[in-house]
């Protein structure tokens, strides 16, 4: 339903269109994945010349300093860097082993770091200094021991940020065929246990299908952003938000919702006025969506489910906001800011996936496990009950080895 003849639509009848293109990716990247299984090494190396044109090269990192950097620059990722690895550390610090004890004995949990894990960082359409950033820093923090990027690219400032974050090994290598690489081993490098890191749809396919295998962080695929405004709004503000988040792929997608047909005329009127921004509204890449009532644009934002959500109504309560991957409070909060450099991390569910999974943190990185020391009393106690469910089972040696400890 459109209203008044404009690209204003209600947010009732609007819902994220499930990307069709992505089952064509998926097979074709689970054959790829089969020949890389199959054929090794050799398969891995065809793709990449195939896809990319180039052979996967080990590139050996040196100290950030010593890539050439425009000294601003250099800067400018160093002090992003260190705002990340404040918010991992903070993040690290509250997970902490726990051990209580009973009548029974000594029980706990503890966080173990996954030994080997790869991260995968885009370089496709454009170098994601910040990725590189993003992944390994809580990797590092987290404890993981073997910390390889993978990245399509080889630009300076990639590989003075993965230098900076702590990788322990670079592998020049993009695409579904670095997913298989990390996954299977590829020439030294033995087979991780988790890859992490956004990428285009190939990536992600490649990450689904290996899931069996590996643990794989959240499907962090094509941007997006919901913002939930009031037309007290700086309209300039979010359309250059929307804008941003749309730059990132011809598939990523921004939406406002609000109650205020105002705003959103005003900011339909302002993209209007240029070529560049006027596209993004023909595109589907910027939706604007009217709501009756700041209870449906909330519900809206719930069901959505996006990836970033800004707050820009000073109406809600964020608690009322159950489902998204990274929320910014208050129109200052820049998207970008969370893209870059304010430290929580960028790698973000997507696709509705923040209905039920997490962005990339440090937790992302450790097992939790748990750990028993059963006394002699407490052999006694739990035998007693154990015995009891064991025998309903008619697990034999379950209550025997329970009946064997009894006395
Ligand atoms: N959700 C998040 O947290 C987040 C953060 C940053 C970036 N992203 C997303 O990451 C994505 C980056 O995508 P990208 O393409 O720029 O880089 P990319 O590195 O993910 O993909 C590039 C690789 O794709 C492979 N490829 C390209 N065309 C192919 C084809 N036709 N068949 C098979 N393989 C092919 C190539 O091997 C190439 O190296 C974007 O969609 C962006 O929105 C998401
Ligand atoms: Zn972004």
């Amino acid at each position: 339903m459109q209203v008044n003849n404009s690209t204003i639509l209600h947010c009732q009848s609007w819902q994220r269109e499930s990307s069709n293109s992505h089952s064509d990716a998926a097979s074709k990247v689970s054959e790829l994945l089969k020949q890389i299984q199959s054929q090794g090494d050799a398969a891995v190396e065809a793709f990449s010349q195939q896809f990319d044109g180039f052979s996967p090269e080990w590139i050996e990192l040196k100290s950030p300093d010593n890539y050439g950097l425009e000294p601003e620059l250099l800067e400018a990722i160093v002090a992003a860097a260190s705002r990340i690895e404040t918010f991992a550390q903070f993040q690290r610090d509250k997970l902490v082993d726990s051990t209580y004890v009973d009548d029974c004995g000594e029980f706990g949990f503890r966080y173990q770091a996954i030994e080997r894990i790869g991260a995968y960082i885009p370089g496709g359409r454009f170098p994601l200094i910040s990725t590189a950033l993003m992944t390994l820093i809580p990797a590092k923090l987290a404890g993981c021991r073997e910390r390889i990027a993978c990245s399509p690219s080889d630009h300076p400032a990639i590989l003075a940020a993965a230098s900076l974050a702590g990788a322990t090994a670079f592998l020049k290598l993009g695409g579904a065929q670095a997913i298989g690489a990390l996954a299977y081993g590829y020439q030294d490098l033995e087979p991780v246990q988790m890859v992490v890191g956004p990428g285009n749809q190939y990536v992600n396919a490649a990450k689904q299908l290996l899931n069996q295998k590996i643990q794989i962080d959240a499907a962090a695929g094509p941007s997006e952003l919901l913002i939930l405004a009031d037309e007290s709004v700086n309209q300039d503000w979010v359309i250059a938000d929307m804008a941003a988040q749309a730059e990132h792929d011809p598939q990523a997608q921004s939406l406002l919702v609000s109650d205020s047909l105002d705003l959103l005329s005003g900011v339909e009127k302002l993209l209007r006025a240029t070529d560049e921004l006027s596209k993004l509204l023909d595109d589907k890449q910027i939706i604007l969506l009217e709501a009756d009532s700041v209870e449906q644009a909330i519900d809206f934002s719930n069901q959505y489910a996006p990836e970033h959500l800004l707050l820009a109504d000073q109406r809600v309560d964020q608690d009322l906001l159950s489902n998204f991957g990274s929320l910014f409070v208050g129109e200052n909060s820049a998207v970008a800011y969370g893209d870059y450099c304010s430290g929580p991390n960028h790698t973000l569910p997507t696709m509705g996936t923040a209905n039920r999974s997490s962005g990339l943190s440090v937790l992302s990185f450790l097992k939790v496990q748990s750990v028993q020391a059963v006394h002699e009393e407490g052999r006694k106690k739990l035998s007693a009950m154990g015995e009891k469910i064991a025998e309903a089972e008619q697990l034999v040696w379950h209550q025997k080895s329970m009946a064997v400890r009894s006395s």
